[in-house]
């Protein structure tokens, strides 16, 4: 406080204090004397000096006065001399600022802090003014002690902890609240897993083996597998869980599933899960190795290759997702992790010794398609062209090919070639894959011609402009081109599915660098294509991980060959019904003028009796050693099908939901396509009686799950019923009984008369009522005001009928919202879903408190003109005004 004053002081003297404190700690010493600055300010000359005697009764310090640039010193051997003060004379305002502080000749009589402090001030000026003779001219520079620094630091300093603080409440809020919700949704889930542990329906394979025959009758083979990876630390800490569920084949008979239990929130907030799956060649949990893929999908390739086919195998997927740690493994962490690539090299070089006789040698390139263009990751990295030659190959020209005769050399190779693609990090991934790498193994024969080709690709991510957080034009230019040639890739492997070669159709190869590049790699006379779609289990990635399975279920779905099952549309043909025979109950419409439904089987497979092939489908255990157990409940996925399917699903993707609101499923009402996933819960649920002869989605409330946050919803629910009642009472109390009964000096102005048919108002609140009930709410209110001068009809006109105005709204706003309330209970009964009532009623009901309280205002506030014009009559009356 003390400090504060004396800066307040100071700046009423204008004194420019120097930086540090005297030794009382709120006096600055070495203050520069501005008296002159504000004095010379008014310009005029130096009219009055005032005396001003030192504290303590010390005789004041001789000063040196400047008055208009005149100087003129005190001595301090004249105690009673006053110390002078300079006012300019012609400023009669100045005097009077100044002369107040230094009135009383003798200062020390002032007992008041202020006249201390300028006092005090007065001294510092004089000692001020003794330190520095030449005191700086027109120099306003008020400097704050280093105590009000500090105080004001503290200041700052706490605010900043409050705001810390606060904030630190409102996350822990949100990490509760989202706890709690992922705590709900893992749940579900489980749930869900649980259900399939024991009831997953695997569809089997239409051939056996890696090759189909393509409609144009060439050989086509393309497995599409799905990897997922463990869900990563980072992910773990933003509240993700794991929404994938992957179910392995256990032979190679049946395709494998892998299961996306996608979390939902309605619009009425209730959390939902829904459940779709793809069928798949293969399907790798996140506890597969490397070497577990290598050995499942890359060592038929390899072996392919000796027989002279070209293979091909690239890992699709959303960034992050594992495409780079699949092909090329992990050098980060505590132990590398091999790359498929290295176990090809391996096998590789160990079969070719087996050819000693062919004398086959070995060459490879590497190389990256970054923004459009061709990188040779062998050649520092140089852009080299891609032309097409007189036989239509595609040539890459100026591309380095090493030949290699070991694989230690070839393992070096590639490792230097690694380190020159083009990686930056993204907020999704800290090592981004910024370009698709191609890496290729070529074997030739003894006379230098091609026998074959390896391609190991190593795909961009797809989603990369939303993915990777920037918004610079760089990324987005990035993004537009990767997600321009995985397209291509997808249209070209498709094409190739349904015409073998681009002799016999159109395959746009020519649509991206990418798909130019793999062109003979893909088309060779034997190829063999794997894809792997790397898919990550975190919630946070749904949509792209749903996004990265059609993407790969496309490529899947093929016309014709190995993946041209679609058990999606067959299997409820074949099995109508549940039954002791029949080992499943998924119902799909069975399309029979669908060519679709046509499937050729591959060379080889024999088998073309379709309704056998779907007999001996399974239900297997997706965790259990057991993978075989046939389950006999077939009732899990009723059967009510009778709607065509959903279009944007696609055939061999099945949709489950699980509602958060288990008493709430209504096993007959499906949607098209669409599966209630029933829980334990559900089931026991149905089983028992009716729980209450009301069905009023009203009744079911009672039976619900509830959240914090629908119990809070609700009680505010019940509070704003009671209180609408309260209102009602009182806007009947205040408005039924006629005023000039209730006040006698109304009546000798005349009355006024408001009956609300609160009956009627009550009924409308009181839903559900019949949905037929389409009445829609009249005025309720009616006004009429009597008063017998003109100058009191006037105003109370004019305030009537802004009433009946306000009145008119207010009734049509009950009505319209009645008619909401009315299309809401019909919803309910047309679809017997659940319907958070709740929520909605409480919109409902706040909004008639806000209509009734008002009008309730309007109601007293007319009652209180009435009343005044009344005692205006009155006093009229009686001569008084
Ligand atoms: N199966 C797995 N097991 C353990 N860690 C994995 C697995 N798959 C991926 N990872 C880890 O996830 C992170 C991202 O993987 P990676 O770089 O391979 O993703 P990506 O799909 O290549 O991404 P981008 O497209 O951005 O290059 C890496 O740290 C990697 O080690």
């Amino acid at each position: 406080m003390r400090a504060l004053k004396t800066r307040q002081n100071t700046d009423e003297t204008n004194v420019s204090n120097s930086s540090h404190d005297d030794s009382e700690g709120y006096y600055d010493s070495g203050p520069t004397i501005n008296n002159e600055v504000n004095l010379n300010k008014s310009g005029g000359s130096t009219s009055l000096l005032r005396p001003v005697r030192g504290r303590m009764g010390l005789p004041p310090p001789s000063a040196i006065f400047k008055t208009n640039g005149k100087s003129s010193e005190l001595s301090s051997e004249e105690p009673n001399k006053p110390e002078a003060l300079i006012i300019p004379s012609s400023s009669a305002s100045n005097k009077e600022e100044v002369t107040p502080r230094f009135k009383s000749s003798d200062p020390l009589a002032n007992s008041n802090s202020g006249s201390k402090n300028a006092l005090s001030n007065g001294r510092k000026e004089i000692g001020q003014a003794q330190k520095s003779p030449i005191p700086t001219r027109n120099k306003v520079n008020v400097n704050p002690s280093k105590t009000a620094l500090a105080i004001d630091k503290m200041k700052q300093e706490r605010e900043e902890r409050r705001k810390r603080f606060a904030e630190a409440r409102v996350q822990k809020q949100q990490q509760q609240g989202e706890s709690f919700e992922v705590a709900k949704y893992v749940e579900m889930i489980n749930e869900i897993r649980s259900e399939l542990d024991t009831k997953i329906v695997r569809s089997r394979r239409k051939s056996i083996g890696n090759c189909g025959t393509s409609a144009a009758g060439k050989d086509v083979s393309i497995q599409v597998c799905v990897r997922k990876r463990p869900l990563s630390g980072k992910e773990s800490n933003s509240y993700a869980f794991d929404i994938a569920t992957s179910a392995p084949s256990k032979n190679r008979s049946t395709l494998s599933k892998v299961y996306i239990h996608e979390p939902k929130c309605r619009l009425d907030l209730t959390k939902t899960i829904e459940t779709q799956w793809f069928d798949f060649d293969e399907v790798f949990d996140e506890n597969s190795t490397n070497m577990q893929i290598y050995r499942a999908v890359g060592k038929p390739l390899v072996e392919k290759l000796f027989e002279g086919g070209n293979s091909t195998l690239f890992a699709y997927g959303q960034t992050g997702s594992g495409k780079t740690h699949t092909i090329f493994g992990s050098s980060g962490g505590q132990s590398p992790v091999l790359g498929v690539y290295e176990y090809v090299c391996r096998d590789l070089f160990r079969m070719k010794e087996s050819y000693e006789d062919d004398e086959l040698t070995v060459s490879m390139c590497f190389f990256e398609i970054y923004g459009g263009k061709v990188f040779d990751l062998f050649g520092d990295k140089a852009s080299v062209n891609i032309l097409e030659d007189g036989n239509g190959n595609v040539q890459v020209v100026g591309l380095n090919e090493i030949c290699v005769a070991s694989l230690d050399e070839m393992l070096k190779c590639i490792e230097r070639g690694n380190q020159s693609r083009t990686t930056a990090s993204t907020e999704a991934n800290a090592t981004s894959s910024r370009s698709h790498a191609i890496f290729q193994i070529i074997i030739h024969n003894s006379d230098h011609s091609t026998l074959s080709k390896f391609s190991l690709i190593d795909l961009a991510g797809s989603e990369r402009s939303s993915e990777s957080g920037s918004t610079s034009k760089q990324s987005q230019f990035e993004g537009a081109e990767i997600n321009k040639s995985l397209l291509a890739l997808k249209e070209c492997i498709r094409a190739l599915s349904i015409y073998g070669d681009s002799k016999n159709g159109h395959v746009p190869f020519r649509a991206s660098k990418l798909t130019q590049v793999l062109r003979d790699a893909l088309t060779g006379p034997r190829s063999n294509t794997v894809v792997i779609a790397n898919i990550s289990p975190s919630s946070l990635s749904c949509e792209h991980t749903l996004n990265t399975l059609r993407y790969a279920g496309r490529v899947k779905d093929l016309k014709s060959g190995t993946m041209a099952y679609n058990p999606g549309k067959k299997i409820n043909k074949q099995y109508p019904g549940p039954g002791p025979e029949t080992p499943t109950s998924i119902s799909e419409e069975h399309d029979e003028n669908s060519d679709e439904d046509q499937i050729t089987l591959s060379s080889g497979d024999t088998d073309s009796d379709e309704f056998s092939n779907v007999k001996e489908e399974e239900l297997v255990t997706p965790n259990s050693a057991d993978a075989t157990n046939t389950s006999p409940s077939m009732e899990v996925f009723p059967q009510r099908q009778t709607s065509p399917p959903k279009p944007e699903l696609y055939d061999s993707e099945k949709v489950y939901r699980l509602s958060f609101k288990q008493n709430q499923i209504n096993p007959d009402h499906q949607t098209p396509n669409v599966k209630t996933f029933l829980s334990p819960k559900t089931v026991s649920l149905r089983g028992q009686e009716a729980p209450s002869p009301d069905n009023s989605p009203l009744a079911n409330l009672s039976r619900r799950v509830h959240t914090p946050a629908e119990q809070i919803r609700e009680a505010n629910v019940e509070k704003g019923s009671t209180q609408i009642d309260e209102d009602i009472k009182e806007i009947t109390a205040i408005s039924a009984t006629p005023i000039s009964k209730t006040d006698k000096t109304l009546r000798s102005v005349g009355s006024t008369n408001i009956t609300p048919s609160t009956t009627h108002l009550r009924n409308k609140l009181r839903k559900p009522t019949k949905s037929n009930d389409a009445t829609p709410m009249t005025p309720a209110y009616a006004v009429s005001v009597e008063s017998p001068t003109p100058s009191m009809n006037t105003e109370l006109q004019e305030s009537l009928d802004r009433l009946l105005k306000q009145q008119a709204y207010a009734m049509e706003s009950v009505n319209r919202l009645s008619d909401q309330e009315r299309k809401m209970f019909e919803e309910i009964n047309r679809t017997e879903e659940f319907i958070d009532y709740p929520n909605k009623l409480e919109e409902i009901l706040t909004e008639k408190i806000a209509v009734l309280t008002a009008f309730k205002d309007l109601v007293a506030g007319f009652k209180q003109k009435s009343r005044q014009a009344v005692a205006w009559e009155n006093l009229r009356n009686a001569g008084l005004e």
